[in-house]
């Protein structure tokens, strides 16, 4: 298995609970769309499988390791076999896009001579190596996110995940950006993706597992999104 929760519950301050007894499994391989309405739980999953937040109790494993034997010094080594991407995308702005996604592999220490090649070689596959000297702000939202989602790939993670990715896109960029990850998922990353794009949903027939009120509501192979 890639994901593991078992019976997860995470209270917060004064009571308020983002997630309560839920066990899952997602294997490697998988594509997951996770769905629900507003405040049903949704980022406090993303969170504690980034081990952003912690448990309240119950048990996260991820890629075989256990969380709770995850020291606070092994958990950016940890970290970097997850790639993230969010719905605001997150690219620095006074840098440019080939810095942007070369600055994912300067942190890990990637030697000098690999990082040209392997931004490169990413910025292909997101289809914006010819932007590759252009700076966010003279992109469109889904040319950033692509950008986004090639530097949360430099590093070969195991697991992407993606909190709305599409949430600030039009319709018909949001389709290439899930399509494209659809493919980055077919070449063997595991992937989970936060949306409440109902019609994408629906059209790519994946697993989709619904959250309300912090618990799994439904889980289906081909699901759809229909609440
Ligand atoms: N830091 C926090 N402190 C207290 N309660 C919180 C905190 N973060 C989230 N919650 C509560 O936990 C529940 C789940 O919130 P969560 O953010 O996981 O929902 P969500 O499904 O991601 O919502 P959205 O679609 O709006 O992003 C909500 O009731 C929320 O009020």
């Amino acid at each position: 298995m890639m994901i593991t929760l078992k019976n997860v519950t995470k209270e917060y301050n004064k009571g308020n609970i983002g997630l309560e007894d839920v066990s899952l499994d997602i294997a490697k391989g998988e594509f997951v769309f996770i769905v629900g309405k507003s405040g049903s739980g949704k980022t406090t999953l993303m969170k504690l499988l980034q081990k952003e937040l912690d448990v309240t109790s119950g048990q996260i494993i991820v890629n075989g390791q256990d969380y709770k034997k995850l020291t606070q010094r092994n958990l950016p080594k940890f970290r970097r076999q997850m790639g993230m991407v969010f719905q605001d995308f997150r690219l620095l702005k006074d840098r440019t896009i080939f810095e942007n996604v070369a600055f994912a592999q300067q942190v890990v220490e990637v030697p000098h001579r690999y990082i040209k090649h392997q931004v490169e070689n990413m910025l292909e596959m997101v289809g914006l190596k010819d932007r590759m000297n252009a700076f966010p702000n003279e992109l469109s939202g889904g040319e950033q996110q692509r950008v986004a989602i090639a530097r949360a790939l430099v590093n070969h993670p195991v697991l992407l995940l993606a909190d709305e990715p599409t949430g600030n896109l039009d319709p018909v960029t949001a389709k290439g950006i899930m399509e494209l990850l659809s493919e980055i998922n077919k070449s063997g990353t595991t992937v989970l993706v936060v949306t409440h794009n109902k019609e994408l949903v629906n059209e790519m027939g994946k697993r989709v597992i619904l959250i309300e009120d912090g618990h799994i509501e439904q889980d289906e192979i081909r699901g759809s999104y229909d609440i």
